[in-house]
């Protein structure tokens, strides 16, 4: 299944910089670690904002749902899921 997702970062304004720092570092180890397993093929930074939109491609919504709650930095998170299928207009390639 494939899975659009836009992801809002939203850290706390008092959080302190080496916390901040840890968490990204650890959220860009998680990341790498799902995009090695082919499951999170495009991300993209949405320009100007601390947000990105990914396409997943897992086996469903329960899978997307555990890869998106290890990210550390999904406390801090706004998830927007949307559910995606072929469109019949879709020249073959
Ligand atoms: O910076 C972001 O958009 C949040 C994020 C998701 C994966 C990653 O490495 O950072």
């Amino acid at each position: 299944m494939q899975f659009l997702v836009r992801m809002d970062v939203r850290l706390p304004h008092d959080m302190p910089q080496d916390v901040a720092d840890d968490l990204r570092a650890r959220e860009k180890a998680r990341a790498h670690e799902i995009q090695a397993s082919g499951r999170w093929p495009e991300l993209w930074r949405v320009v100007g904002q601390y947000a990105n939109v990914s396409r997943f491609d897992v086996e469903s919504g329960d899978e997307l749902h555990q890869l998106l709650t290890s990210l550390p930095l999904f406390p801090y998170m706004q998830v927007e899921v949307t559910a995606l299928t072929v469109h019949p207009s879709k020249l073959e390639s």
